[in-house]
């Protein structure tokens, strides 16, 4: 019997294809993937449009379910686990459209996916931590306590990062999620995903189109013909 003492998984992706069938034809996405990510560990998803990143994201993040393989958490096949709980325990995601709740103030948003996850802060309340973490991403409380249509693009994406921070998950998923924003802002945000990773012990992981965003990452995976593969950096 061998001892090992590396990283364990905590998200398992083993022979993973993705077919998505129209009227007339059906289109394979995802081709065999295989891949192994690691908790305190920041990966980036890089590929052309179209290669399916989105695709993969929303099956790792339990939204959707592989045509073929199977995806596990902590060793436990998601069906298994269920994709609900999944989704509500232990991942949070940060989409490329917001999916914000649109009846709700940014404030609201922020503190009923904490309510959902179970997440209580290490001091004061679930409304108190949501206020602290919005104005972190440059929204007052003015704004906090706004329907969140009234809020710009670039405001409700901030909303949505703030809502996934807020909540205490093992992977944080996010897909292109400083599109919207200044630099700095955006700057930002990606310390905040790395600080995540090295000092909380989170698995995040970003899809994204900028380079200046994966070079900051510790592991760079390219998405190209439905073939997922590791860059291998210099640094
Ligand atoms: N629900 C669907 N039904 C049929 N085809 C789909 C569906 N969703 C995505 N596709 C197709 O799957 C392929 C991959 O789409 P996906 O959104 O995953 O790519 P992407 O790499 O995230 O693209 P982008 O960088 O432009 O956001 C595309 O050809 C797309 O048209």
């Amino acid at each position: 019997m061998t001892s090992t003492t590396a990283t364990p998984p905590v998200l398992r992706i083993a022979d993973v294809s993705h077919t998505y069938s129209g009227q007339r034809r059906r289109t394979t996405v995802l081709k065999s993937i295989d891949y192994v990510f690691e908790r305190g560990t920041f990966y980036t998803i890089l590929g052309p449009s179209g290669s399916g990143k989105t695709t993969l994201l929303s099956l790792a993040s339990g939204l959707d379910t592989p045509t073929k393989g199977t995806i596990s958490f902590d060793g436990q096949d998601l069906t298994a686990l269920g994709l609900g709980r999944y989704r509500n325990k232990h991942a949070a995601t940060i989409f490329q459209q917001y999916n914000l709740l649109t009846y709700m103030t940014a404030l609201q948003n922020v503190t009923t996916a904490m309510e959902i996850t179970g997440t209580k802060p290490a001091s004061g309340s679930r409304k108190a931590h949501a206020l602290r973490l919005l104005e972190d991403m440059g929204l007052d409380k003015a704004m906090a306590t706004r329907n969140v249509l009234q809020l710009s693009g670039g405001q409700q994406q901030r909303v949505a990062i703030a809502r996934a921070l807020a909540c205490d998950v093992d992977i944080l998923f996010a897909d292109e999620p400083t599109g919207n924003l200044d630099e700095d802002t955006a700057q930002g945000i990606i310390d905040t995903f790395r600080e995540l990773a090295h000092e909380q012990g989170t698995c995040v992981v970003v899809v994204t189109h900028s380079q200046h965003l994966a070079a900051q990452s510790d592991r760079v995976l390219h998405l190209r013909k439905g073939k997922l593969t590791e860059q291998v950096n210099a640094r």
